[in-house]
């Protein structure tokens, strides 16, 4: 029964209510967020923990002139539901339907779009420096961040600089003791000590920071947050509070289980069970694929080590955390310090296999050129969703990974085919590695059941011809090679088609092509990337540059963000789906 929620629409219909009628507003938004996300599926956890927050948030504040930003974003499905998408809001993540994160396009309540975490502070500090300058005293800037993601240095960047300011920020730490994973590091001890009240220092490194700094107060306790959130309302100059809340409050399941109830997938409404998954007979996800090697090649070599920024399930390096706890480590939220950590390590004669998401990746880039491939470190980062992710949209995507790494002297770049290819790649890395070097695979499960075969040494450079035809050379890297190849062999015209996997993307061979080129006419090149500057961008230079004569055609990801949908939809989009690939050979 929503009796309150379905009167509902906007901050102005939640701000007649009376205090009283706001705890019952609670328990239907709880009830509603549940409903949807255990049909369409999405982020849960997180926006049942701040549900208390988001009301207080809208009944204090005056949004959306005052400025409110969600850092990450995977906690505002309530905020999206006072803001004028309740209607909308089954169409969570889908095609043509809203975001699962706040987009400055989508409302004027999402101040800054958001995704990748620790960027809030630094963005409403922005906007709050940017009213002063204008003379806008008025205007209240709030950023509300969790304990896992203040952790990141850009959050300590915007912190440090906003404590030497007078700006009107207001910090809120929704400190859940979790990220996706349990969180790490001395700011974690620091902070449970803080609540637990053990820590004399208590507060103090806030306050060193000139922030004004009130709490730890219960973050479900919704007179106490709204009283909490007056008073503040009236102070000039930063604030922080910090409250104290429980991941996936209000459904058993969720806050037991708090890691599966991040993002579960779909799940009985009315139980909150998560539905039987019948995982036996399928072939392992690549993120598995890479885990359960990584484990079985560390218990042979005791050189190996592993590290994750935060993404310990995400990635699967949990299965080597479990048996070889000091030699797999999650650093938390710090891209950028895994990556020069791997470089430290790997310096001293370690084999360092760093993985990160192909997206997350971005954010180290100077990392990866300076610390890593200028001094020609042999760190191998396997960098995981690489391609197309589907519902978390475009700030998750993995298409730019090529493009961007492509640049960098001295770097490997490797896209195996396939399940049995991955593994017998990391194998091949761990023997004997010179390099910098970079092997990518995507989000999803591959085809092949029975993957754990034994090691075999690949050779990278060798270019491998998987389908002869007689007159278009089509060349791949990666999985997608196989919806390439599945194609072709449906089509009438199929005999003009050969099919060659390039697993090493960089250094490209370029001898081979000239090989290639003697027994065809034209080349197509088809990547789950983007195509600006990615695997067809190289092909084309280097035919351009031997064999100008020859057409290079190239299909990927287009010029544009790609937006949430499924990953087939995603890849009707972008040109490369079964059937959009059909149509495009058949016409030859
Ligand atoms: C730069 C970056 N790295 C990793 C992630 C993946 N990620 C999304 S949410 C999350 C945990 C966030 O934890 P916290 O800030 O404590 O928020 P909570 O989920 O507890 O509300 C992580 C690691 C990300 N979004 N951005
Ligand atoms: C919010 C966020 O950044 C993560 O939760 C992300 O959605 C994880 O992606 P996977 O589901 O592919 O692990
Ligand atoms: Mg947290």
């Amino acid at each position: 029964m929503n009796n309150i929620l379905s009167q509902i629409n906007y901050p102005a219909d939640l701000k007649k209510l009376t205090l009283n009628q706001l705890p019952q507003l609670a328990s239907e938004m709880r009830k509603f967020i549940i409903d949807v996300v255990a049909t369409k599926e999405g982020h849960l956890g997180a926006s049942l923990g701040v549900v208390e927050l988001t009301i207080a948030l809208h009944y204090v504040f005056n949004t959306p002139n005052d400025k409110l930003i969600w850092d990450v974003g995977h906690q505002a499905y309530g905020h999206k539901i006072l803001t004028g998408r309740k209607d909308v809001f089954y169409t969570n993540r889908q095609l043509n339907g809203i975001s699962g994160f706040p987009k400055i396009d989508e409302s004027e309540y999402d101040a800054f779009g958001v995704g990748h975490s620790s960027t809030s502070i630094s963005a409403i500090l922005g906007m709050a420096l940017a009213a002063q300058l204008k003379g806008d005293s008025d205007r209240k800037h709030i950023a509300v961040i969790g304990d896992a993601s203040i952790a990141a240095g850009m959050a300590f960047e915007g912190l440090n600089h906003a404590g030497d300011t007078n700006a009107n920020v207001l910090i809120i730490l929704n400190d859940n003791a979790i990220g996706i994973d349990p969180s790490v590091g001395a700011l974690k001890s620091y902070l449970t000590e803080v609540k637990e009240g053990r820590n004399p220092k208590a507060n103090n490194m806030i306050q060193a920071l000139n922030f004004e700094y009130s709490g730890p107060i219960d973050g479900h306790d919704l007179p106490l947050v709204i009283a909490e959130l007056k008073r503040l309302k009236k102070k000039t100059g930063p604030q922080f509070l910090h409250i104290v809340t429980t991941k996936g409050k209000g459904l058993k399941q969720a806050e037991e289980n708090q890691i599966v109830y991040h993002a579960p997938g779909k799940f009985n409404k009315e139980t909150g069970d998560l539905f039987p998954k019948i995982e036996d007979n399928l072939p392992p996800k690549y993120q598995d694929v890479f885990g359960l090697t990584l484990l079985e090649l560390a218990r042979k070599n005791d050189k190996i080590v592993g590290i994750t920024p935060a993404m310990p399930t995400g990635s699967s390096l949990k299965y080597m955390m479990e048996v070889f706890p000091e030699r797999a480590i999650d650093v938390g939220i710090a891209e950028q310090h895994a990556v020069t950590l791997a470089a430290g390590m790997a310096l001293d004669g370690l084999t360092v296999f760093c993985t990160i998401y192909s997206t997350f990746l971005q954010r180290a880039y100077d990392q990866i050129i300076h610390d890593v491939a200028l001094q020609n470190i042999p760190v191998i980062f396997c960098v995981d969703r690489a391609g197309l992710v589907g519902e978390d949209g475009a700030t998750h995507q993995g298409v730019f990974d090529i493009a961007f790494l492509n640049a960098i002297p001295n770097l490997q770049i490797l896209s195996p085919k396939d399940a049995i290819e991955l593994r017998n790649t990391l194998f091949t890395l761990q023997l004997d590695n010179k390099n910098p070097t970079v092997v990518r695979y995507p989000k999803g499960r591959s085809n092949q059941l029975n993957w754990q075969l034994p090691f075999e040494s690949l050779d990278f450079n060798k270019v491998e011809n998987i389908r002869k035809g007689n007159t278009i050379a089509v060349f791949t890297t990666g999985t997608i090679y196989e919806t390439v190849l599945n194609c072709i062999e449906k089509l009438p015209n199929k005999e003009l088609f050969s099919v060659f996997h390039f697993i090493q993307i960089k250094p490209f061979n370029k001898d081979y092509i000239s090989d290639i080129i003697k027994n065809h006419k034209e080349i197509i090149v088809v990547e789950e990337g983007s195509i600006i500057g990615g695997f067809g961008s190289v092909v084309s230079q280097y035919v351009t540059e031997l064999h100008p004569n020859v057409k290079v055609t190239c299909l990927g990801v287009p010029d544009v963000f790609i937006e949430h949908a499924t990953v087939l939809e995603q890849q009707e989009i972008c040109g490369f789906s079964e059937n959009k690939l059909i149509d495009f050979f058949s016409k030859y």
